[in-house]
Order: structure tokens, then C-alpha cells, then sequence
């Protein structure tokens, strides 16, 4: 399986950061030709890197992090863009001194290199700069954490110094990016993690850890190593999505699953069944007999409903969601759904309000999804209106309130982020903003999860994935 490349804003940036990486690890790194450019061959071993190339592949035995020599002749960046803000950052971050020859000078990129440390002479011209880099043994961790992510090559320079300064560096990336980038990282075995911060992703690295060799064949980064980690996990994949009313849930819960080859079920459509079946029998969706019996009686085709879409169904919902009944008569499904996924799915999304906390309190991914209110109501009034329906937003915005209240303050089941969720807030997310930020938080989780579970039985990582740390932030409530 693979992921569109749409997930990849840069993939020479990518691979330039992979080669550079394999440089500075102890150990051979087995590398796709497809990835490490011919140009960027002698480069790695004017860093003291030994580099052989057969059967498509180029092995590269690295000097470990710390371990780079000064290059003797000026390093040629030109051909590789995308080297240039990985190599000046380890640089850097090393007690060397190197010449660098770009094509241009990136934006921000000699800012970072000093601000962690490094002295940095910027001469020939605009066209042609060289760059004599300085670096030191001990560089300064940067912190370039959100809310703006770093042009590309000063956010893989942060990065690459990142490796071999003390403590935490963190790192704001798009979200795209930021999921390549930690699959990477991962893969070299670096300690890392995710944390969503608006509209980028901070990744956090710590340095000084030692990295271990990795392997990355000719479809990387489409297809992200953790990918294979699926397929080495124990049992079926759960992806736990919840959160307040049209916080982008479906629409992210929808693509995730169709992008991992996932079933999907979306949870809030049993609760608008029984709630509209029970108003469609003359009941109230208040009454705890009539709403278990029409949660019972449910089946499959009453989820179709096109009326199930609208705020009616919603408001009916969120009252029969409230009796612990309805809540026990549906509960079995939704699991059965989790454990063994339809038409042999390797795994299954499921989007509600307590997936996390109580359907499937074991996920090893739960996100927790949520944008501001009026934004959600926003997103709704268009919905509405797009489908047809007359609808007035500020209606929708204080129904909105009201239901959410409703579903935070209820006894059984309320809507919360359970501690082990990553919060991610859509607000300034487009929906492929917010994808690319699920699948990279998803992957950062499917490696902690796929590591819990090799650790546990003893068995061996999945194909080129030596032994990445956790991942992942969680969430903050
Ligand atoms: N990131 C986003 N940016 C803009 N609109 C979005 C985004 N995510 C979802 N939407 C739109 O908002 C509406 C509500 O989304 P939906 O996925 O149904 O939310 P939920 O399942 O949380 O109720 C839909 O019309 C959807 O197309
Ligand atoms: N797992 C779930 C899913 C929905 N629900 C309830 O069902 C209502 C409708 O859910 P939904 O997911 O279809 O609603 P939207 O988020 O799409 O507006 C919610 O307001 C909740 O009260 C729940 O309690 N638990």
C-alpha cells in the first residue's frame, strides 16, 4: 500500500536528509539509489562517510553522530537543493569547518545556523553563495516550535543540529513534511514525537542519542516505513476519533481509513437512528424505554437515511445518547465493528465521542479532533446549505453549544479527551492539512504501538525500522 505523494511537500529534501543522516550513523544504512542522488555520493564521504553502490542500492557506513570529519575540498550542494539545509545543520553541529557551495541562499537558513551555535561566512554571489560553516561540539538545541512553520531548509538545518545538540529541539513543520520527516527520524532510531501546534506540527528530537542504521527502499517516503509496522502488529489496527459536533471527525475518520485500506464506522449515525426512530414512533428521545428498545431493534439499513444527516437527527441524538441503556445496546456493535473489521479490513477507524474512552479504550491511535465553535458552526451552516437545507448559522451555532454542552456534562460516556489522545484542532486546517496531520500523528502511534508490541513478545521490528522510542504527543487535558 502507499500513500499519495501528496504527503510528500519535498521528497528531495527528504531524501537529501536521509543520505546526510546515514552519514553521521554508526553502522551500514542500505539506502535506495532512487533516494541518494549521484552527485550527493562524494559529499557523504568528504564527510568521512563510506559510500558503495550496487543492486540499486547505496550502503553508506556512517561516523556516528558526532563523529563527522572536515571535508577537504568545498562540498558541492548545488545539484541537491534540498542537502543543503540538512548538511549545514550537522555540520554545525559538529567541530568541523567546511566549505559549501548552494545556488542560492535559503531564507532563514544562516539565522539558525548561528543561533545554535555555528559561525557562518557567506561569500561568492547571489547566484553562486559559498558558505564557510564553523560548527561546535556543543550547539545549542533550537527552538522553532510553531505557530508558523520554518522555510524548508532552515527547518531541516534546526533539525539536523538537533540531532547532536543537548536536551530537546523543537521544530515547527506542514504537516506533511513534519510525517516524512518523523518517519525518518524514527527509522535512524532517533527519539522523537509529534505534537500538533495549529496549523503546523512541532517535531521534537532529542540529541546526543545514538542513531541506528536504517534501510529505505525506492518507494519511500510514499510508502512510510511504519506502514510495514502494520502489518507486524498484534491483531487489528483501531484508529479512535472523537470530538465535539462537525470538527471535521467524519471527513478525517473517512479519508484515514480509505488511505490505510481501513474499515470505518461512524458511531454518531447509530445514535441518530434510535433517536430519529423513536420520534418517528411518537416517543421522546428522553425516554430510557422507548430509546433501548429502538437502539435494539436497530439494523444495518436504518443507518442509510439521508434525513440521518441533519441538525434534527443531531439534537434527537445527543439526547438518547445520554441514557445508559442505549448507550450498553450499542456498545457491543461498535466493538465487534473494532475487533474484526468487515470485508478483512487489517484495521478499523471509528469516529464518535467515546471511542478513546470507553468503545475502544485499548486503540493504539486516538486522536481527539475538535476546532473552534464558531468555526464549526460554520463548516455546518455551508454543509446544510449546500445539501439544500435553509438554515440560519447563528441557530446552528447555539444548538451547536447546546449539544456540545449536553454531551461534556452527561454522566455515562462524556465527550473528553482521555489522557492518552493527541489533541488535534482543525481550525486552521484544510481537510488535506488536517489528513496529512492524522496520518503523520497516526504513524508516529502505529510506531510506538508496533515497537510495545515487538518488545512484548520478543519478535523483530518491522523491515528497516531498527528501534524508534515513543511518539506522539498526548493530549492536554
Ligand atoms: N479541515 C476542514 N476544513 C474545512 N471544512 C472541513 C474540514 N473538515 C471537515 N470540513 C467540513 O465540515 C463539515 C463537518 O465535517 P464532518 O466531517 O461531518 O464533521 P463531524 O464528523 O465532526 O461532525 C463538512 O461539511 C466537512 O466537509
Ligand atoms: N460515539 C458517540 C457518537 C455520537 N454520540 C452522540 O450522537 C450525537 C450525534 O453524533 P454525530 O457524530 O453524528 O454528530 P456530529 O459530530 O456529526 O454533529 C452527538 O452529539 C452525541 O451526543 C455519542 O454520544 N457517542
Amino acid at each position: 500500500m502507499t500513500l499519495p505523494p501528496s504527503l510528500i511537500d519535498d521528497p528531495a529534501t527528504a531524501g537529501a536528509l536521509a543520505a546526510v543522516l546515514s552519514a553521521a550513523t554508526v553502522g551500514e544504512s542500505r539506502l535506495s539509489a532512487a533516494l541518494v542522488p549521484c552527485v550527493l555520493r562524494p559529499l557523504l564521504a568528504e564527510l568521512g562517510a563510506q559510500v558503495a553502490e550496487g543492486g540499486g542500492t547505496v550502503a553508506v557506513t556512517g561516523r556516528g553522530l558526532g563523529g563527522l570529519r572536515s571535508p577537504e575540498t568545498p562540498l558541492d550542494a548545488r545539484a541537491v537543493p534540498g542537502a543543503l539545509g540538512p548538511l549545514c545543520g550537522l555540520l554545525a553541529g559538529h567541530a568541523v569547518s567546511a566549505v559549501v557551495r548552494a545556488d542560492r541562499l535559503p531564507d532563514g537558513l544562516v539565522a539558525t545556523l548561528e543561533r545554535a551555535g555555528a559561525q557562518v561566512v557567506v561569500g561568492g554571489s547571489t547566484t553562486a553563495p559559498l558558505l564557510t560553516v564553523r560548527g561546535t561540539a556543543s550547539p545549542l538545541a533550537p527552538d522553532c516550535g510553531g505557530p508558523a512553520a520554518l522555510p524548508p531548509a532552515a527547518a531541516m538545518a534546526a533539525l539536523a543540529v538537533g540531532l547532536t545538540a543537548p536536551g530537546e529541539s523543537r521544530v515547527a513543520l506542514p504537516p506533511a513534511l513534519a510525517g516524512v520527516a518523523f518517519d525518518l527520524l524514527a527509522a535512524f532510531g532517533v527519539p522523537v514525537r509529534l505534537e500538533p501546534a495549529g496549523a503546523v506540527l512541532d517535531l521534537v528530537v532529542t540529541g546526543e542519542a545514538e542513531t541506528a542504521p536504517a534501510a529505505l527502499p525506492a518507494d519511500w517516503p510514499v510508502t512510510p516505513v511504519w506502514l510495514a509496522a502494520l502489518d507486524h502488529g498484534a491483531g487489528p489496527l483501531t484508529v479512535a476519533i472523537d470530538g465535539p459536533a462537525a470538527a471535521g471527525k467524519g471527513t478525517l475518520a473517512r479519508a484515514v481509513a480509505a488511505r490505510l485500506g481501513l474499515a470505518y464506522l461512524d458511531t454518531g449515525l447509530l445514535y441518530r437512528a434510535t433517536g430519529l426512530a423513536v420520534r418517528r414512533a411518537g416517543g421522546s428521545p428522553d425516554d430510557p424505554a422507548a430509546t433501548e428498545q429502538a437502539a435494539r431493534a436497530l439494523s444495518p439499513d436504518d443507518l442509510n437515511d439521508p434525513a440521518l444527516r441533519g441538525e434534527a437527527a443531531g439534537d434527537a441524538a445527543s439526547r438518547v445518547a445520554a441514557i445508559p441503556a442505549v448507550r450498553a445496546a450499542l456498545l457491543e456493535f461498535q466493538r465487534a465493528f473494532a475487533a474484526q473489521p468487515p470485508d478483512g479490513a487489517r484495521g478499523a477507524v471509528l469516529d464518535g465521542r467515546d471511542i478513546g474512552s470507553v468503545v475502544c479504550p485499548e486503540a493504539p491511535v486516538k486522536l481527539f479532533v475538535t476546532a473552534r465553535v464558531e468555526t464549526r458552526a460554520r463548516r455546518r451552516f455551508l454543509e446544510l446549505r449546500e445539501r439544500g437545507t435553509e438554515v440560519i448559522e447563528s441557530r446552528i451555532l447555539r444548538d451547536m453549544e447546546e449539544r456540545d454542552a449536553r454531551d461534556r456534562s452527561r454522566s455515562v460516556a462524556p465527550l473528553v479527551p482521555v489522557a492518552d489522545a493527541v489533541v488535534l484542532d482543525t481550525s486552521d486546517l484544510d481537510r488535506d492539512g488536517a489528513l496529512s496531520a492524522a496520518l503523520a500523528l497516526t504513524g508516529a502511534r502505529v510506531w510506538a504501538w508496533h515497537h510495545a508490541c515487538a518488545r512484548a513478545d520478543g519478535r523483530a521490528g518491522p523491515p528497516g525500522a531498527p528501534g524508534a522510542t515513543d511518539t506522539g504527543s498526548t493530549g492536554d487535558s
